[in-house]
C-alpha cells in the first residue's frame, strides 16, 4: 500500500503542479489580485489539479515506452496499475472541472480548452514534430491568462504569457534533443528527429531571442518597477547561456534553463510588488 500511495503522488509530479499553480497566482497578482483573492485561490488549485491529471494520463498512455526508458515510473514498476492510473487521472480531471465551474466565464473557457489539450496531448500532439512542444508552451503560457481571467483582467498579463510560452518551447526542444535516442527507438517523430538536432536547437535559439527582446516590455509599459530589469536580465542571461550550452550538453542545459525560468518568475513578482507598495 505504501508504494501505491507514493506512486499516485509521483503520477501527479507535484513539483510541476506547484510550479504551474504559482504561475497562475503570479498572473492574478500582476493583473490585480486585490480584486478577487477567492477566485485566485480556486484558479491556482484548478491549475495544480489539471497538471496532476495531465501528467497521470500521460504516464498511462506512455506506460509501454516508459517500461523501456523509465522503468522507475509508478506504472512500469508496478506501484500503480494502468487502470488505477487512469481512474486517478479521471478523478483529478473531474475535480478540476468542478472547481473551474466556480470561476468567471473566460476562466471556464480557458480551463475547458486546457483540459481537452491535456487529455489529447500524448495521443494526438506529442508524436507530431513540434506540435507537442507548441501545445505544452501554450499550456504554460495560459496559466498567466488563467490567473488574470480569475480577477477579470486577462489582457494585463498577455506579455507574461508570451514570455512563458516562448521559453517553455525552448526548453521542450532542448529536452527533445536530450531524449532523441530513446524517442527514435520508440518511433516518435519529435522536432529534432524530423529536422535535425542542430536545426531544432537553432529554432529554439531564435524563439529565445524573441523572448529576451520582449522581456523588457513589462518595465517599459510601467507594469513592473526597475528591480524587474535586474531580475529579468539575470534570468535572460541564464537562459541564453543554457541555450548556447544545449548544442554540446542538452541534459545540463535543460536543467539550467529551468532555473532561469524560475528566476524570471521571481522577477515578475518582485517587479510588480515594488509598483504596488
Ligand atoms: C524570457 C523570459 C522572461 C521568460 C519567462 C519564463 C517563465 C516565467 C517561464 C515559466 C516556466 C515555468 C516556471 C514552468 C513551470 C510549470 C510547468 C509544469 C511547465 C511544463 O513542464 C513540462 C515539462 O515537460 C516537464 O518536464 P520536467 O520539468 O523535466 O518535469
Ligand atoms: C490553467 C490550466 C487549467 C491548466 C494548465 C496546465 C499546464 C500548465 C500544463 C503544463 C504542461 C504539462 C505539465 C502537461 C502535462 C503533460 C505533459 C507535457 C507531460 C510530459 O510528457 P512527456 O512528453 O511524455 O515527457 P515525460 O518524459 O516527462 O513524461
Ligand atoms: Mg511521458
Amino acid at each position: 500500500m505504501h508504494d501505491t500511495a507514493r506512486g499516485i503522488v509521483e503520477l501527479a509530479r507535484p513539483g510541476n503542479c506547484v510550479a504551474a499553480a504559482v504561475l497562475t497566482g503570479t498572473g492574478a497578482f500582476v493583473a490585480g489580485i486585490d480584486a478577487a483573492v477567492g477566485p485566485t485561490a480556486v484558479a491556482m488549485v484548478v491549475t495544480a489539479v489539471a497538471v496532476a491529471a495531465g501528467n497521470a494520463i500521460n504516464d498511462y498512455f506512455d506506460r509501454e515506452i516508459d517500461a523501456i526508458n523509465r522503468p522507475d515510473r509508478p506504472i512500469p514498476r508496478g506501484a500503480v496499475s494502468p487502470r488505477g492510473a487512469l481512474a486517478v487521472s479521471a478523478g483529478w480531471f473531474a475535480l478540476a472541472v468542478a472547481l473551474a465551474a466556480l470561476l468567471p466565464p473566460l476562466s471556464i473557457v480557458i480551463a475547458a480548452v486546457n483540459l481537452v489539450a491535456l487529455v489529447t496531448y500524448t495521443t494526438v500532439f506529442k508524436g507530431t514534430p513540434g506540435l507537442g512542444n507548441v501545445l505544452v508552451s501554450y499550456l504554460v503560457g495560459s496559466t498567466f491568462l488563467f490567473g488574470g481571467a480569475a480577477v477579470g483582467r486577462p489582457t494585463a498579463v498577455v506579455v507574461l504569457a508570451l514570455l512563458a510560452g516562448l521559453s517553455t518551447f525552448v526548453r521542450e526542444v532542448i529536452k527533445d534533443v536530450e531524449d532523441i535516442a530513446g524517442d527514435r527507438k520508440e518511433g516518435l517523430s519529435t522536432l529534432p528527429i524530423a529536422i535535425g538536432e542542430r536545426r531544432a536547437l537553432w529554432l529554439a535559439a531564435v524563439a529565445l531571442g524573441v523572448a529576451v527582446a520582449v522581456s523588457p516590455v513589462p518595465y517599459l509599459t510601467g507594469t513592473f518597477g526597475r528591480i524587474y530589469l535586474v531580475g529579468v536580465a539575470a534570468a535572460d542571461a541564464v537562459m541564453l547561456f543554457a541555450c548556447y550550452e544545449s548544442f554540446d550538453d542538452p541534459a545540463t542545459a535543460q536543467r539550467r534553463f529551468k532555473y532561469g525560468t524560475f528566476l524570471a518568475t521571481v522577477a515578475f513578482v518582485a517587479g510588480r510588488a515594488v509598483v504596488l507598495v
